[in-house]
């Protein structure tokens, strides 16, 4: 009965277009990943508190359902990120853009993920997150920061955001499930490499092509 029932599912799936999309939402503490995951999963922005292990949640948007691992984000909890990094289709990079002081670390611990070799195809969303704080970095500048113009052969966005009010939320998830449907339907979600082809379209600071 439980397998008619999932086939009948991924028919109506196939019919309609949904596809399911495993995301793996990263950042260092405090930069507002849990806030996110939950303005997204419940419309609600909660009281948080550090995450001491992972909050993982099914967004659906669209016709993607997103299944969203959200990792705590300490010194102490960033080397079981690696543990997240199989089987994943996009990864969300968060940072708190008035923390100026630890963009470098920001940007030490983005390029170990991105480099992995379980991550290497993936996409990369960047939340320029706390953009309703005076005195913050600019998304350009946090896209400086991290360097994201250095980055070849990979699809990635810079999303300007205020996660506390939901802004540029849905904005970056159009992005994401644009991006990982057109790598799907050219066969190179999760296991091919983009090899560099088609830079020019591959990145784009909020929504505009660089
Ligand atoms: N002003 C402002 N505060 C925010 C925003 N997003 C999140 N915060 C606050 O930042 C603090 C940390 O948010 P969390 O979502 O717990 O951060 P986290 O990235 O999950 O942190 P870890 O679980 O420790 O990795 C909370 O007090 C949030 O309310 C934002 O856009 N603007
Ligand atoms: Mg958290």
């Amino acid at each position: 009965m439980g397998n008619a029932v999932t086939s009948m599912k991924k028919a109506f799936d196939k019919m309609f277009g949904n596809k399911e999309m495993r995301v793996v939402m990263l950042g260092l503490d405090a930069a507002g990943k849990t806030t996110i995951l939950y303005k997204l999963h419940i419309g609600e922005v909660l009281s948080t508190v550090p995450t001491l292990g992972f909050n993982v949640e099914k967004v659906q948007y669209k016709n993607v359902v997103f299944t969203v691992w959200d990792v705590g984000g300490q010194e102490k909890l960033r080397p079981l990120w690696r543990h997240y990094f199989n089987n994943t289709d996009g990864l969300i990079y968060v940072v708190d853009s008035l923390d100026r002081d630890r963009i470098d670390r920001a940007r030490a611990e983005f390029e170990s993920i991105i480099n992995d070799p379980f991550m290497r195809n993936s996409a990369i969303l960047v939340f320029a997150n706390k953009q309703d704080m005076r005195g913050c970095l600019t998304p350009a500048e946090v896209a400086e920061g991290l360097g994201m113009r250095e980055l070849r052969a990979r699809k990635w966005h810079v999303q300007s955001a205020i996660a506390t009010r939901g802004e540029g939320l849905y904005e970056g998830l159009d992005w994401l499930s644009s991006t990982l449907k057109s790598m799907q339907g050219r066969g190179q979600a999760t296991s091919v490499g983009t090899s560099g082809e088609k830079q020019s379209k591959g990145f784009s600071l909020f929504g505009v092509k660089l």
